[in-house]
């Protein structure tokens, strides 16, 4: 049996002297999987502590076998992690070309610019455009964009849906299950908006309290009113 992508075990990580994560425990071989939770529980720490750019974290942390807990971002994404962070994080001063030349390490790969230009034709139009001239949805493109010119085998993607209207969330999701399931990628999607996570992804995980403490089939999730209930809070007409 090949070893997972990624390996989690007892994760517990530290912001300040409070600690958030407490004991995470998660698989994911291929595909797709969504962490969903309420606000506050714990989601976002996950993804930076995986991504390196958390410095207090214990456990264990294990990339197709290779135990890489503690590690630097550099070194993360040296070993084919990328993150699309929450709230994007795009340089005002910067313009959209400018960002993506900047994240383009390799033309020789899957990813390239113009690919990027041609998933997104809306950043082309605005190529020469700063990043605070940017609408949300443009710079949640940008974001992604940058992330996918790294050409990473795991890519993780912290709350990607938030603040964008209906189609752009329609045209994003189609985009994360085109990249997991045509070109082999493998996603770990943090929602909290549990549509879109049962949506795009194949298995979803529910984090509360720093742990995961439900995880099933994403299909089977979708129609699980009482664990919508019980894990998110959400009524029946969720
Ligand atoms: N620097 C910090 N020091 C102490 N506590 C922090 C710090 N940053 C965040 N927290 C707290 O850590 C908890 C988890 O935050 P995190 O952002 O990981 O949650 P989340 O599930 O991603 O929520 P959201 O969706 O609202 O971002 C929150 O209660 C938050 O207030």
């Amino acid at each position: 049996m090949p070893e997972p992508l990624l390996e989690l075990r007892g994760l517990f990580a530290t912001l300040g002297n409070t600690c958030i994560l407490h004991g995470v425990d998660l698989t994911l071989a291929s595909g797709c999987l969504a962490v969903v939770g309420r606000n506050g529980v714990g989601k976002s720490t996950l993804c930076r502590s995986i991504m390196g750019l958390v410095p207090d974290v214990t456990g264990r942390l294990r990339l197709a076998g290779q135990e890489l807990l503690g590690r630097p971002p550099h070194e993360m994404e040296g070993q084919g992690v990328a993150i699309v962070p929450q709230g994007r994080r795009t340089f005002p001063s910067l313009t959209v070309h400018e960002h993506l030349r900047l994240a383009q390490k390799s033309k020789a790969k899957a990813w390239t610019i113009e690919r990027v230009y041609q998933t997104f034709p809306r950043l082309a139009e605005r190529r020469r455009n700063r990043g605070t001239q940017l609408s949300g949805g443009e710079q949640q493109m940008l974001a992604i964009g940058r992330a996918l010119l790294r050409n990473p085998r795991l890519l993780i993607l912290d709350e990607p849906s938030e603040g964008l209207s209906p189609l752009v969330v329609e045209q994003l999701s189609a985009l994360m299950q085109q990249l997991y399931r045509s070109e082999g990628m493998t996603l770990l999607l943090v929602e909290q908006n549990f549509r879109v996570a049962v949506s795009v992804a194949e298995r979803v995980a529910v984090m509360i309290s720093g742990r995961i403490v439900h995880e099933d089939e994403a299909s089977s999730f979708a129609s699980d009113h009482e664990a919508h209930e019980r894990f998110l809070g959400l009524g029946e007409a969720a």
